[in-house]
């Protein structure tokens, strides 16, 4: 019997370019036995928080949308409006959804509890990425990541459930508000890509099974800061340079990661003199992109620890950050390691 051209390959229908994303999750959800749907519907609130965050940043050349909010957040950074819209719309999805019981947000001093001691799930969120390209019409995007609690559902949220290391995700992923709007996130089971079609309201799958490149000739970090870089930083970029890698920065995490994990390349963003510990936040902007490479071919690093691997000690801690094509990472590890024994004269 002739199979039909318009039946998709049943067997790998969740993988079938052009599945909405809620199908996706319907069909994706059978790689969790004893899944109850939770995760799925906090997947879903997060997409739907998207579309709408979506929405505003078109909208940013507007007066009302653009420009700053006139705060400063937790980290001193001045917050600008579309961070402060978009970080009330997720919070409002995530705790209209009911899964949730507690949110990290970059836009939140403390940790919200949301008193919802049914909720299984802890959020850490950056709710608008790359806040410095909002008015200049340059990509921008959302980071999170989920975990488990540890404490029992129906008890009071506590640290335990907040300072998870990264390698607790149980799913992380990002939006990328760019000339297409496109939404990534893993569960442990490979990186998957979907775009969303504005006018039919819907994620459709475009990027299956993302898969790193192993290598590549691109780099990405803020030159601006050479003279601040820890000697190993210097002398990869100073090799990237002999090696004739292309030099790629946009200034949105989201942005330069995204291209990097499509094409091939590094993103690094070292301890600087005035981030001696890195500038990126390490819940809510490296976990979740450690854990999407990873589950992609990459890798995460802060020059010697994995990312997911870090133990959490405080909310908003920095971390430094290289990530991206497993070679180009473990190249910049290496030299890293190589200019500090130089330094201590230790062989590491
Ligand atoms: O301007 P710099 O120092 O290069 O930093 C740029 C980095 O800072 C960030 O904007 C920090 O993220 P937020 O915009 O969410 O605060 C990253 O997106 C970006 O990669
Ligand atoms: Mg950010
Ligand atoms: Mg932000």
């Amino acid at each position: 019997m002739k199979t039909s051209p318009y039946r998709p390959d049943q067997s790998n229908l969740a993988y079938s370019v052009g599945v909405t994303l809620d199908r996706f999750i319907k069909l994706k959800q059978s790689d969790f036995p004893f899944a109850s749907g939770e995760l799925s519907q906090l997947l879903r609130d997060i997409a739907l928080a998207a579309k709408i965050v979506n929405r505003e940043t078109n909208r940013a050349g507007l007066s009302n949308i653009g420009g700053a909010f006139g705060q400063t957040n937790v980290q001193g950074e001045e917050q600008q409006k579309l961070d402060v819209i978009a970080n009330i719309r997720f919070m409002r999805a995530l705790s209209k959804g009911g899964e949730v019981c507690a949110i990290v947000s970059e836009e939140e001093d403390e940790v919200i509890d949301l008193q919802n001691n049914s909720g299984k799930y802890v959020v850490a969120i950056d709710p608008l990425d790359g806040s410095s390209n909002i008015d200049v019409n340059i990509s921008i995007g959302t980071i999170f990541s989920i975990y488990r609690r540890k404490t029992p559902v129906g008890s009071p949220v506590t640290t335990a459930d907040i300072m998870q290391p990264g390698n607790q995700q149980v799913a992380a992923g990002y939006v990328l508000y760019g000339s297409s709007t496109m939404l990534v996130y893993t569960t442990g089971f490979g990186t998957n890509g979907f775009t969303y079609e504005s006018s039919l309201g819907e994620f459709f799958l475009s990027h299956p099974n993302m898969q790193a490149p192993e290598n590549g000739a691109m780099y990405s970090i803020n030159e601006g800061l050479e003279y601040e870089w820890p000697a190993g930083v210097q002398s990869y970029v100073k090799s990237c340079k002999e090696r004739k890698f292309q030099s790629r920065y946009i200034g949105s995490l989201v942005a330069d990661f995204h291209r990097n994990l499509l094409k091939g390349g590094i993103y690094l963003y070292p301890a600087t003199l005035k981030n001696p510990s890195g500038k990126l936040r390490l819940l809510y902007e490296a976990n979740a992109l450690a854990f999407i490479i990873e589950q992609a071919g990459g890798k995460a690093s802060d020059g010697s620890r994995r990312i997911m691997d870090i133990q959490p000690e405080s909310l908003h801690q920095r971390t430094p950050l290289l990530i991206g094509s497993v070679e180009l990472v473990e190249d910049a590890e290496e030299m890293i390691r190589n200019a500090e024994s130089e330094i201590t004269g230790i062989n590491h």
